[in-house]
């Protein structure tokens, strides 16, 4: 079976092994149709444009809001041959010989599309579906289509479940239908059962408090994918957070301490023979346009010595950490599964923190980590959005 976790709200689910129909979601599909029908405007006659002193205003009856492009953005867009190559989807004109202060000599549009004469006899002709998609204004308004609905204990939504044989070659299988699979210090396929051997509190049978992993990279691994390949005879159950839940009610109780873990940076460290990784982050990272939310990372185990915080803030700093974690640790936000040989979690890294029971006997599960970008990418491929 297949658990997507938080993914059921933003990237959908696998529903059929091995078809390619994988992502599926009502929220990017409403958006998508939503794209379409801002930016395809067929018989529009009342489309609208006006010539201000250094912009193009555009006014589509379908659209929210009129939308501005201002002149070089739109000259250093044109998608004619010569400025861009279509076999390899890159940019052809060189920033250096975009004039700053070009005007148009002739527009007209019909439809579809904007045309646009410069000066120096230079023709471009833009979809307004393409305009539509790749404005600052477009963007911001297609962006409050898609909202993530957080979660706890109470609120945790079903999901839908497909049956992989509880092998790590049948779990790779399944994962790789979707996305390749990330090679870490960790290899790719790994598989994780109490062995102190491995110098980590994940290798144990012991209790281990909710966290996010690979807080020490640059850039955290995006998905970590858990099946269970053997369940304990005892305990053992996962435990998952949704750390935008977090960010939410950290943000209503007590806005000071969500400032202050945005913007304050600690470092995470994780050392094994032959490598050494140090990384400094912030626990709650926002989209650098948006500003929503778009990364959640908090690992106790893995925190280094706090050497980025002066003497004098120190005791804010544990104030404010405290407060986090034991929110994390509160069983009423906390969601508790005991995983099934054959069941597979997909978690979002970047937003679900994950943990486990302490247990008895032998427990096996197998997984790897998709990366972000890797991910972001085959989710864009299967027509949902991203900002
Ligand atoms: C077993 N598995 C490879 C998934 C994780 C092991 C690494 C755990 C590390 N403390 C971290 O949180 O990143
Ligand atoms: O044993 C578990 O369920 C989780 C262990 C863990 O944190 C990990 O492997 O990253
Ligand atoms: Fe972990």
């Amino acid at each position: 079976m297949v658990i997507f976790l938080n993914f059921r709200q933003k990237l959908g689910l696998l529903k059929h092994y091995g078809s390619h129909k994988l992502f599926h979601n009502d929220l990017p599909k409403i958006s998508n149709l939503y794209a379409k029908q801002m930016g395809n405007s067929t018989k529009d006659a009342a489309t609208m444009i006006s010539e201000h002193a250094n912009r193009l205003e555009i006014s589509i009856p379908r659209w929210p809001s009129s939308l501005n492009f201002s002149y070089v953005w739109l000259r250093d867009h044109c998608r004619c041959d010569a400025c861009f190559r279509k076999d390899t989807f890159q940019r052809q004109n060189d920033i250096l010989s975009l004039p700053l202060k070009i005007r148009p000599t002739y527009l007209s549009h019909n439809e579809k599309e904007l045309h646009i004469q410069w000066p120096d006899g230079h023709f471009s002709k833009f979809d307004f579906q393409f305009l539509w998609e790749n404005s600052f204004e477009g963007k911001k308004h297609s962006k409050n289509i898609i909202k993530p609905l957080t979660w706890n204990r109470n609120s945790f939504p079903s999901f839908d479940q497909i049956k992989v044989p509880p092998t790590v070659e049948a779990t790779r299988e399944t994962v790789e239908v979707i996305c390749p699979i990330s090679k870490t210090i960790y290899g790719e396929m790994w598989e994780l059962q109490a062995d102190l051997g491995m110098s980590d509190t994940a290798y144990t049978d012991e209790y281990l408090g909710s966290h996010t992993d690979t807080t020490y990279f640059s850039e955290p691994s995006r998905i970590q994918v858990f099946h269970c390949l053997k369940q304990a005879s005892e305990g053992g159950e996962s435990l998952y957070v949704d750390g935008f839940h977090i960010g939410e009610k950290l943000y209503n109780e007590d806005p000071a301490c969500y400032e202050y873990l945005s913007t304050t940076a600690l470092p995470g460290e994780y050392r094994k023979d032959g490598h050494h990784f140090v990384n400094v982050y912030r626990i709650f990272t926002h989209h650098p346009v948006s500003k929503k939310l778009m990364q959640f990372r908090c690992n106790d185990f893995d925190r280094a010595p706090l050497s980025t915080i002066p003497y004098h803030e120190v005791d804010k700093f544990y104030m404010n950490f405290q407060k986090l974690v034991k929110m994390l640790r509160d069983q009423r936000n906390e969601v508790e599964i005991l995983l099934q040989p054959g069941q597979v979690a997909f978690i979002d890294n970047w937003r679900v923190t994950h943990g486990r029971k302490s247990f008895r006997g032998t427990r096996v599960l197998g997984g790897c980590y998709l990366g972000n970008s890797d991910f972001l990418s085959k989710a864009r491929v299967h027509g949902l959005k991203f900002e």
